[in-house]
């Protein structure tokens, strides 16, 4: 299954480019887009899930053409977006067989293997009877999915999921995309790298409303072997660095001296030595090569 975007863009009212020519196809498995804020990928999500439609382009989902005939893609949809519902005083087990009756799904052995399959994937089966209301943050957000799983999406997008989520919760929310991304094509978006690093089949760095980069995260760090240096040095000489090379990140060490991260075809100077590339590098380089490039374009 593949969902193909082409030449997507959007401009709101108040003249924000939001998307910018997207063009991308995204197969079967967890796909992460990865962006600052106001990058666009929620622009991006609500267009694919039909809440908002771009000025141009074109979407298609195998052979459903998904701006034209949007009822029929809405069947093979789950979306959870960033803000959901607020929940009323029912357990997770009462709330999903209301959710699956209003679905349609009048019979009540068939609305029991569904309630029960969505409560086992997003691990919920444990605390099925307690009100969704005094759920966790983490909770929810699986609930939300348990809530999307009833239709049997085909493809399921999730806008900033692991927002807000402490790291525990963060990691069981995560997996249970990674058991849903198996069988599913599972469209995520996040600030976080290492929700990339740790899940994602395929990736998409998104900034300006332009997609800057896309592959796997595997050859995208590949991509930046032999390029990335590193070096400790004081405060005041990370300084005059930032004017010398080009600094990717810097962080304190337990002596309060800063290590540096610097992109270069070859070793910067003596004190730098070879580095390990990361995909927060590949983050990192993408969004400034397009900084300098804004840079030199206004120049
Ligand atoms: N309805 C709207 N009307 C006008 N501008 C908007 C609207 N929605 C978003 N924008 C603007 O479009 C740009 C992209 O916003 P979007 O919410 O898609 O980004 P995002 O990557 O999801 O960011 P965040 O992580 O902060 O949610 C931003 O500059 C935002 O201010």
């Amino acid at each position: 299954m593949i969902l193909s975007l082409k030449n997507v863009s959007k401009t709101y009212s108040n003249g924000v480019k939001a998307l910018d020519d997207v063009t991308i196809d995204i197969h079967n498995g967890m796909f992460g887009l990865l962006g600052p804020n106001g990058a666009g990928k929620s622009s991006l999500m609500r267009t694919i899930a039909t809440l908002q439609s771009p000025d141009s382009g074109e979407i298609h989902l195998e052979d459903i053409n998904v701006l034209e005939e949007k009822i029929e893609f809405r069947k093979t949809l789950g979306y959870l977006p960033q803000e959901f519902g607020v929940y009323p005083k029912m357990s997770a087990q009462d709330l999903l067989h209301y959710f699956a009756s209003l679905k349609g799904i009048s019979k009540k052995s068939e609305r029991n293997a569904i309630v029960d399959k969505a409560l086992e994937v997003t691990n919920l089966t444990e605390v099925r009877h307690k009100h969704v209301a005094g759920y966790s943050g983490g909770m929810k957000q699986r609930f939300g999915i348990a809530q999307l799983l009833l239709n049997d999406p085909k493809l399921i997008i999730v806008d900033e999921p692991t927002a807000g989520l402490d790291p525990a919760e963060r990691h069981r929310f995560l997996n249970v995309l990674r058991e849903i991304g198996t069988n599913h094509i599972v469209i995520f978006s996040t600030h976080i790298v290492d929700d990339v690093k740790e899940l994602c089949t395929d990736m998409a760095i998104l900034n300006g409303g332009k997609i800057l980069a896309h592959a796997t995260p595997k050859e995208l760090v590949a991509s930046l072997t032999g390029k990335i240096w590193t070096t400790t040095v004081s405060r005041e000489e990370a300084e005059k660095l930032q004017n010398e090379v080009n600094v990717i990140s810097s962080s304190f060490d337990q002596d309060n001296n800063l290590k540096v991260r610097v992109y270069g075809d070859n070793q910067p100077s003596a004190i730098f030595s070879p580095a390990e590339p990361t995909l927060e590098d590949v983050y990192f380089t993408t969004l400034n090569s397009e900084q300098h490039e804004a840079l030199t374009e206004n120049a």
